[in-house]
């Protein structure tokens, strides 16, 4: 049987350390994107798996940590997660390689995409319970993601949406996106617990999570408009949250209000969620 056809192993398998990918692996192909974290291209595995490689400029992250943490998230395995394949960690810059996912972000996806999605209420409900289900699966193994947003998650084939580069941020060296001060920090989709007390929980994830919630159902706009961060921070301090978006049912805005609530532990958490918004699905049938 020819190693196409044989599924893929969620890890590098065979090796000693089987996270670790060796480059000879790895066919580069076309960058699917840049930033100042480095490249991402796509690259054949073994000749014949898509995957996204992370060419991670050095200097970006703590690599030595990140490469002790890539043994974990390779167990992480789950149909809405963006799987970690492995790490090519013996050179500069390490690798980090993920199954690929050939739309893109989700965030440039709904942008993009705007017209066929805005009054297919269904398909954008759809789209927020696959990232549900991934954030429960990672809340069930007590792992936090830190930078939910639909940035963040990515499009595949048959409208399938995943959660990317969960627990990555923890590895960041820049500190203008690590503290909450910073330029870079993800001010609008963070709690009260977070601005104040940089307090990460799953339960920070959920209010996240209802931010990309507004993001899917205004089909990309940028949370509080134009508003500064320090602006943000005001409204969200003095518990005032996001407008319903035009295009979404009372009932699933009530779900988004839920994961705004103020203390941390009045928000449900993603396993309920996940079922509040399959009631809500079976509702708009
Ligand atoms: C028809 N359209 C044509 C245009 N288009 C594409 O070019 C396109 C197609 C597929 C793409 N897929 C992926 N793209 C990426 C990708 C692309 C650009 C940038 C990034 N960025 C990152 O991965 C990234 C950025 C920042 C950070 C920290 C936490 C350090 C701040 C961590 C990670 C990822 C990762 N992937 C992982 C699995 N699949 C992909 C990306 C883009 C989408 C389809």
């Amino acid at each position: 049987v020819s190693p196409c056809d044989r599924p893929v192993p969620p890890t590098a398998g065979l090796s000693h350390d089987k996270w670790e990918i060796h480059p000879s692996e790895l066919m580069i192909l076309e960058e699917l994107g840049s930033g100042q974290f480095g490249v991402v291209r796509r690259a054949k595995w073994r000749g014949c798996i898509d995957t996204a490689v992370k060419m991670m400029k050095v200097g970006t992250m703590s690599e030595d940590d990140f490469i002790e943490e890539a043994k974990v998230m390779t167990k992480l395995q789950h149909p809405n997660l963006v799987q970690l394949y492995g790490v090519c960690s013996k050179h500069r810059p390490i690798y980090i390689v993920t199954e690929y996912m050939k739309h893109g972000s989700l965030l440039n996806y709904l942008r993009r995409h705007e017209q066929s999605l805005i009054g297919n209420m269904g398909l954008l409900l759809d789209m927020c319970i696959q990232v549900c289900k991934g954030m429960a699966y990672l809340e069930r193994h007590n792992y936090i993601h830190r930078d939910l947003a639909a940035r963040n998650c990515l499009v595949g084939s048959e409208n399938t949406v995943k959660v990317a580069d969960f627990g990555l941020a923890r590895y960041v060296l820049d500190d203008q996106y690590t503290s909450s001060g910073g330029t870079k920090f993800p001010i609008k989709w963070a709690p009260p617990e977070v601005l104040n007390y940089t307090r990460f929980s799953s339960k920070s994830d959920v209010w996240g999570y209802g931010v990309l919630m507004w993001e899917v159902f205004t089909c990309g706009k940028m949370p509080y408009g134009r508003l500064k961060n320090t602006e943000v921070v005001e409204r969200v301090q003095r518990g005032i949250i996001l407008e319903k978006p035009k295009a979404c049912a009372k009932e699933i805005y009530d779900v988004m209000r839920k994961c705004w609530l103020h203390n941390p532990e009045d928000r449900p958490g993603f396993r309920i969620l996940k079922d509040q918004l399959a009631t809500v699905a079976q509702g708009l049938t």
